[in-house]
């Protein structure tokens, strides 16, 4: 197996921009993740989060400004770029009626897996993911962390080059949240690309990188670390309650 080329960018944007009527959701967005690599995209309620993220998945057009993912432009070729990403919702969208292997299966097969392609793929997904003892176990009766793992296994049956994850590890136990990381960073080695969006400052302290948006402007991107010293603050949390109070302001004399 050839080790997934690191320098290679999986997310690429141009000056990415959308305004619906006046408002400006996405103000000129320049960002490059690499494949393989843990993001964190942060930000207030109302910061241009799940603009951007549907605009990466093909979902939702720029006003202005261009974006690849996957090596694929978001405009002009959005079925390619949907062909190659994975999402998890906070949701999970398992089929509860279903069995471990069937949601699985369902999934790998709605992305294009068919015959002893898909089987031999999930077979090595399972043991990577560490599902092989649930695999008969009708969804709606696991734990959160485990429909959480599933989820994820769901989300990335058909080896995308990147994976959304919104609030990954929301409402699970703390042995639970520490394992599902494990597994992201696992699929990151594979050469997943993840990028997750979170509230929860614990969960922006493991990304390797984080984004931080502000009223649609990307005002600081670096390593957990890099972040705190660029805003002269201790922790994460710190600088994300800054900007919140600083919206909440601009907000009020807007
Ligand atoms: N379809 C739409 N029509 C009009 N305005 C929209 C639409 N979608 C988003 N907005 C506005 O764009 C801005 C950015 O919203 P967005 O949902 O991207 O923020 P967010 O950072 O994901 O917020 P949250 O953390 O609350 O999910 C907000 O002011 C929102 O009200």
């Amino acid at each position: 197996m050839t080790s997934p080329d690191r320098s290679a960018a999986v997310v690429r944007t141009q000056a990415l921009h959308k305004r619906f009527g006046t408002l400006v959701a996405v103000a000129g967005l320049d960002l490059e993740i690499a494949r393989g690599e843990v993001f964190g995209l942060l930000g207030p309620n109302g910061s241009g989060k799940t603009t951007t993220i549907r605009m990466l998945c093909g979902l939702v057009l720029p006003t202005s400004g261009t974006a690849q993912v996957a090596g694929f432009d978001i405009t002009t070729d959005a079925e390619s770029v949907r062909r190659r990403i994975g999402y998890m919702s906070q949701r999970y969208g398992l089929y509860d009626e279903l069995t471990v292997f069937e949601n699985l299966r369902f999934y790998a097969s709605v992305y294009g897996l068919v015959g002893r392609a898909r089987e031999r793929r999930l077979e090595q997904h399972i043991e990577a993911l560490g599902l092989g003892g649930r695999l008969t176990q009708r969804a709606g009766t696991l734990s959160g962390g485990w429909k959480q793992r599933l989820a994820l296994a769901c989300a990335t049956a058909h080896e995308p080059d990147l994976v959304f994850l919104d609030e990954p590890t929301a409402g699970v136990d703390p042995a639970a949240r520490r394992t599902f990381w494990e597994i992201i960073y696992t699929l990151a080695r594979g050469g997943t690309t993840v990028l997750v969006t979170t509230h929860y400052m614990d969960e922006a302290e493991r990304c390797q990188r984080l984004a931080f948006l502000s009223r649609g402007h990307l005002i600081g991107v670096g390593t957990p670390a890099q972040i705190t010293e660029q805003f002269h603050a201790k922790t994460v949390e710190d600088v994300f309650v800054m900007l919140q109070q600083r919206d909440e302001q601009q907000g009020v004399a807007g």
